[in-house]
C-alpha cells in the first residue's frame, strides 16, 4: 500500500476516499480525544462524578445552548444560498427541533437537580466560546467553514456521551438521561450526516477554504476541552 503522508491537505486521492474529516480526525487524534475522553465524562463513564460538578456543567450548558440557536440558524441561512443540495436544510433544521427539545430537556432536568438557570453566571470558557461561535455566524463566513464547526460542536457531545453509554460503563442512572440525549443512535446518525454534508463542501471548496476550516476544527476541540475543564469545582 502506498504510504500518503497524514500532513497531505487538500485535495489528494485519500480524501476524497475516505473525507476530508477522516484525515483530519487521523492527524489529529489525540486533540480529538482530549475533547471526547475528557476527564469529566470518563468520570460520569466510572460512576465517580462529583454532582456538583455535574450541576455546574448543566447550568453553564444551558447557556451555551441557547446562544447555539443562533449559530445553527446562521448555518441554515448559509445553506440557503450556498448549498446545491436541497436535504442539507433539512438535516439542519432537524438539528434546530432537536434543540427546541433540548432547551426544555434543560429546564426539567435543572429543576430536578435543584439547578437555577436564572441565577446561573457564564464563566469564562462560556462567553469565550459563545464569542467564538458569535464570529463565526458572520455573512463573511463561508458555507463549508460554518458547517465544519456545526458538525465537530455536534461530534464532541456525541463521541463523549456514546462512550458513557457503552457496554461496561457505571453511569450513575441518574445520569442516563443526559448521555442518552446525546449518545443514542439517532444522534449519532445525525453527526454522520453533519459530517458527509461538511465533507461533500470540503471537497469542493478550495485549498485556503479547507486550512480555514481544520483551524476552525481544531478551535472548536480546544473551546470544549475548556467547556470540560468548567466543571472542575475549583474552576
Ligand atoms: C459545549 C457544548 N458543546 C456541544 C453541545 C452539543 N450540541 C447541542 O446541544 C453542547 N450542548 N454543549
Amino acid at each position: 500500500m502506498e504510504a500518503k503522508s497524514s500532513q497531505m491537505v487538500g485535495k489528494t486521492k485519500d480524501n476524497n476516499k475516505v473525507g476530508v474529516i477522516k484525515t483530519w480526525l487521523r492527524k489529529h487524534r489525540l486533540i480529538f480525544t482530549g475533547a471526547t475522553r475528557h476527564p469529566f465524562t470518563l468520570s460520569i463513564r466510572d460512576g465517580t462524578v462529583d454532582f456538583k460538578s455535574f450541576k455546574k456543567w448543566l447550568g453553564q450548558d444551558y447557556i451555551f445552548v441557547r446562544a447555539f440557536v443562533p449559530f445553527v440558524a446562521s448555518v441554515l441561512v448559509k445553506a440557503s444560498k450556498e448549498s446545491d443540495d436541497t436535504s442539507d436544510i433539512e438535516v439542519i433544521l432537524s438539528g434546530m427541533a432537536s434543540l427546541n427539545d433540548e432547551i426544555a430537556w434543560f429546564k426539567k432536568e435543572a429543576s430536578r437537580f435543584g439547578v437555577s438557570l436564572t441565577s446561573v453566571v457564564p464563566q469564562k470558557a462560556n462567553v469565550d466560546y459563545c464569542s467564538f461561535l458569535e464570529k463565526l455566524m458572520s455573512l463573511e463566513v463561508e458555507y463549508p467553514v460554518a458547517m465544519t464547526a456545526f458538525w465537530a460542536i455536534e461530534a464532541v457531545y456525541q463521541e463523549s456521551f456514546a462512550h458513557c453509554l457503552e457496554e461496561g460503563s457505571e453511569t450513575p442512572e441518574e445520569l442516563k438521561e443526559t448521555c442518552q440525549r446525546w449518545g443514542n443512535e439517532g444522534f449519532g446518525k445525525y453527526c454522520q450526516s453533519l459530517q458527509n454534508i461538511a465533507n461533500r463542501c470540503l471537497e469542493k471548496a478550495p485549498d485556503n477554504l479547507v486550512s480555514k476550516a481544520e483551524v476552525v476544527f481544531l478551535h472548536v476541540l480546544e473551546h470544549e476541552v475548556e467547556f470540560w475543564n468548567m466543571s472542575r469545582l475549583e474552576a
